[in-house]
């Protein structure tokens, strides 16, 4: 992990557009904020347009996504793919119903950047039938392969996260193995992800490499973020990301 690009992101500020949902908004904007990001969380469809353009990054997420929400997603898209910008799908729950399953392929067919879920929702958008239960992910087989079959169906990256995360692009997969057993206990870590990630694609690297750096960053933060207490976790993620810079993390990660 190269660490000097954590000072280079909090340089940057990047300001990330979220499309949220209610349940964790206030988590996900506090952790961008934190790690020294700037969100920006709209509702309203009609200035969609003006708020994107702002954007240096989008993150779709459908967790409870309603027709209103519908109509914000399709105006942010449309903008978003006019612009280049990066967009990162976060597909909730996705095989739970039709609505989401249409939803998620009309976002699929203007193209996204990245898809970061869990290893359920990769798995139904990699084509195969998933285990998922609600928004939390079943016990899948293979995720290597599974981000990988994803990432060649979808035409994007695609980060399947759990235990061990994998970021791939089709050819290539990577593993990420830190991160904390607390961290799926916590309601929100794999929206914090998702936007986070958004972010981290800001730099001007490969999409690849910010990808991959932020996804081991994020797990290495929720490592040290455990302290044996549950409650601790979200508050001690947050301190940890706001004091880290490269000489705090100097040899950590390689
Ligand atoms: N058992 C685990 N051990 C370590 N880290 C985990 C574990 N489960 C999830 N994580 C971490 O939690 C974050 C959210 O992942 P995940 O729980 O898969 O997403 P979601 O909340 O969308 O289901 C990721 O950073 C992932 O690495
Ligand atoms: C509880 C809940 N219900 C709909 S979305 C959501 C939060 C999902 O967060 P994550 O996927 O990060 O666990
Ligand atoms: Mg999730």
């Amino acid at each position: 992990m190269k660490t000097n690009l954590i000072d280079q992101i909090k340089a940057q500020r990047p300001l990330v557009l979220v499309v949220t949902n209610f349940i964790t908004a206030g988590a996900v904007a506090n952790v961008l904020s934190a790690a020294g990001m700037s969100p920006m969380m709209p509702s309203d469809f009609h200035e969609a347009t003006e708020l994107t353009q702002l954007a240096d990054a989008v993150t779709i997420n459908i967790g409870s996504v309603d027709s209103d929400q519908a109509a914000l997603i399709d105006a942010v898209m449309a903008t978003a793919t006019q612009l280049s910008k990066p967009i990162v799908l976060d597909p909730v729950a996705v095989s739970a119903s039709q609505a989401r399953q249409s939803l998620v392929q009309s976002i699929l067919k203007k193209g996204v950047t990245l898809i970061r879920g869990n290893a359920s929702e990769i798995a139904y958008l990699a084509g195969i039938q998933s285990q998922a239960r609600g928004i939390d992910a079943g016990d899948e087989n293979n995720p290597a392969y599974l981000a990988q079959l994803c990432a060649q169906k979808q035409h994007c990256l695609v980060v399947l996260s759990g235990p061990i995360d994998y970021v791939s692009d089709g050819k290539t997969t990577v593993e990420c193995t830190m991160g904390s057993p607390m961290m799926p206990k916590i309601v929100g870590t794999g929206d914090m992800l998702s936007a986070f990630l958004s972010g981290c694609l800001s730099l001007p690297i490969s999409q690849f490499e910010a990808v991959k750096f932020g996804t081991e960053y994020f797990g290495q933060v929720g490592q040290r973020a455990d302290t044996g207490k549950l409650g601790d976790w979200s508050a001690n993620f947050l301190t940890i990301l706001d004091q880290a810079n490269s000489k705090s993390w100097k040899g950590v990660g390689k």
